[in-house]
């Protein structure tokens, strides 16, 4: 992980629900917080944004202590320089948007206003009155008036709930381009497994108060011990890849996952030598105990057996994690093949891959 932005170790009792929490989020990208419906994702942003108190413990952000229950330290929300989105838009219904974005803006955050106005495509609204617009443009002034108070954080609770399918699209494009291109980190609570998967880097996982995981997405989603908690989340595996080069004759792009492994998919516009990252779900990875010299597969992996898992919720199927290298692979096999193919730790096999999608980042 990245070094620290926002250390939070804090106990919050609301009537019978007890938050215990003990965390460290990264300083740039997208930390989201995931759980059921009561885990205490709201509750933990709003001690994050400075909207409750902690009964005991501390949240830091950088270098500034935001709350410390012994010294006494309780920092209100508007010297927090952090932005909070909610789920509903909460614009003031009686100024234009112009003034709803302006409202309460810091001189050093007025040089961006032209760019944060662009970026969020909210230009052409800025002499409307909040209930003329429609949710996700609302949504998108609201997250547009967060960022001009400059805040070192920007906390989203759940920005797309309100939305239909396309208008979450269109919100969620501007969301990630955003994340690409203000610097800022974001803390993100959803509990839709696809918004996750599209946005974010970091993955907490909430239950009951406590945390269950956190870590990097895609080390979070590998964890076979929370399946139950993750079972909303197709199983697949995102790997970093470089672009080697096109071939334009048979339509196909090559790509590094690191210096022998390669793999070739449909024509993808991207510069040679740039980063992307892929989606691998587990169910299009196929494995054999010997290289096949004859298969329609175009992409085969040289990969290890790092673990076998059976699945807590599924009795004829197990996972496999295989190292590429420094990077994972999961697998989704019948047991009945596992055993066909005798699969142990330590093993080396060959990974075939059915499909791949490009990673929306
Ligand atoms: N003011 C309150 N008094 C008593 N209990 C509360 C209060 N506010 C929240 N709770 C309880 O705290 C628990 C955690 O609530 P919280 O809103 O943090 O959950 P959440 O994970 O954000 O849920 P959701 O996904 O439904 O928004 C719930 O059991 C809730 O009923």
């Amino acid at each position: 992980m990245t070094t620290t932005g926002l250390q939070i170790s804090v106990e919050k009792r609301q009537g019978r629900f007890t938050l215990d929490a003990d965390l460290a989020l990264p300083d740039r990208g997208v930390s989201a917080l995931f759980g059921a419906s009561g885990s205490g994702k709201t509750t933990l942003l709003r001690l994050i944004a400075g909207l409750d108190r902690p009964d005991a413990g501390h949240v830091t952000l950088g270098a500034r202590t935001l709350a410390d229950t012994p010294s006494g330290t309780f920092l209100p929300p508007s010297q927090r320089r952090i932005g909070v989105v909610f789920q509903e838009p909460r614009l003031f219904p009686h100024y234009r948007v112009r003034k709803n974005l302006t409202y309460g803006m810091p001189a050093q955050a007025r040089p961006r206003f032209d760019a944060i106005v662009r970026l969020l495509g909210i230009e052409h609204l800025l002499a409307r009155m909040p209930g003329t617009l429609s949710g996700g443009e609302a949504q998108r002034v609201s997250i547009g008036r967060a960022l001009l108070t400059d805040p070192q954080l920007l906390l989203m609770d759940e920005p797309l709930s309100g939305l239909d399918g396309a208008r979450k699209q269109e919100l969620l494009h501007f969301i990630l381009t955003l994340v690409r291109d203000v610097n800022i980190p974001v803390v993100y609570i959803s509990h839709d497994p696809a918004e996750i998967t599209a946005i974010a880097d970091h993955l907490v996982v909430l239950e009951n108060g406590g945390v269950l995981a956190s870590g990097a997405l895609e080390d979070v989603l590998l964890r076979v011990d929370l399946t139950r908690q993750l079972g909303g989340f197709d199983a697949a595996s995102l790997l970093d890849v470089s672009v080697v080069g096109h071939d334009i004759d048979y339509g196909l792009t090559e790509l590094a996952v690191d210096s022998e492994r390669r793999l070739q998919v449909p024509l993808h516009d991207a510069p040679v030598g740039s980063r992307l990252r892929l989606r691998i779900p587990a169910r299009d990875v196929a494995l054999a105990l010997t290289a096949p010299t004859s298969t329609s597969y175009r992409n085969r992996l040289s990969a290890r057996v790092q673990a076998v898992t059976p699945l807590p919720d599924d009795a004829t199927a197990v996972e496999v994690v295989l190292a590429l290298g420094e990077q994972r692979l999961r697998a989704r096999l019948t047991r009945k093949s596992r055993d066909e193919l005798g699969l142990a730790e330590g093993q080396a096999v060959t990974a075939l891959i059915r499909s791949v999608a490009f990673d929306t980042r």
